[in-house]
């Protein structure tokens, strides 16, 4: 179970966030909507833990992993690596598999500059299933691709989800995306002290 209560996010003279409180269930998937610049990859860098600087608690499981917007890769090591390098105890029978799941099976060798944007991508979603998370983050990660590997993407993203079930938070423009992914939709809004959740 995933509790947010934020009282308050300011940068600066400026509150950005708050009040919000949320949760989110064991292997629950809840998008995140709002007008631009409202703040939601704010409060996601909140909820994973990435910017501590707010006042309010948030508890979230200890194995989490975060989808961001770009495929964040390192370009210097292997598709493979790229993949156990930060689950070490993954077997190479497993990483291949977990390769496999997202249509990259054979591609263990290539570099991510050797692979298009869509295998990156989907390359940092294997990446992130492959530590069993039981919360997964994604800010935007269907934003600014083509409209059939972006079809890929959302279709591989939904069987991941339903075969590990994480809870998930993700952040997205596309209410059509919102409707097909998640049980629940967050809108955030401005509000007088800063932006707030419905
Ligand atoms: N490090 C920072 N310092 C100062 N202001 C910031 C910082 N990061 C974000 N902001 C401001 O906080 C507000 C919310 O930004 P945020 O990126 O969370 O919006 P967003 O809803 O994710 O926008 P978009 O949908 O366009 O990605 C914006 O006004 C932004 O300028």
């Amino acid at each position: 179970m995933i509790r947010v209560e934020i009282q308050e996010k300011r940068f600066g003279s400026v509150a950005v966030l708050g009040p919000i409180a949320f949760s989110i269930g064991e292997g629950e998937t809840v998008a995140l909507t709002g007008l631009s610049g409202v703040g939601k990859t704010t409060l996601l860098r909140l909820v994973a833990g990435i910017d501590c600087a707010f006042r309010g608690q948030i508890a979230r499981p200890d194995r989490q992993a975060i989808v961001f917007q770009e495929p964040t890769l390192l370009p210097w090591r292997s598709t493979l690596d790229n993949l156990t390098l930060i689950h070490p105890s993954l077997s190479g029978t497993d990483a291949e598999e977990a390769l496999g799941a997202v249509g990259l099976a054979g591609k263990g060798s290539l570099f991510p500059g050797q692979l298009s944007l869509g295998q990156q991508r989907r390359l940092s979603l294997a990446r992130a299933f492959a530590g069993r998370p039981e919360f997964l983050i994604m800010d935007e990660p269907f934003a600014s691709l083509d409209k059939d590997t972006s079809e890929t993407m959302l279709t591989l993203t939904e069987n991941l989800i339903a075969k590990h079930r994480p809870a998930t938070l993700f952040v997205t423009h596309s209410m059509t995306e919102a409707e097909r992914l998640a049980d629940r939709i967050l809108n955030l809004h401005a509000g007088p002290d800063g932006a707030v959740v419905d």
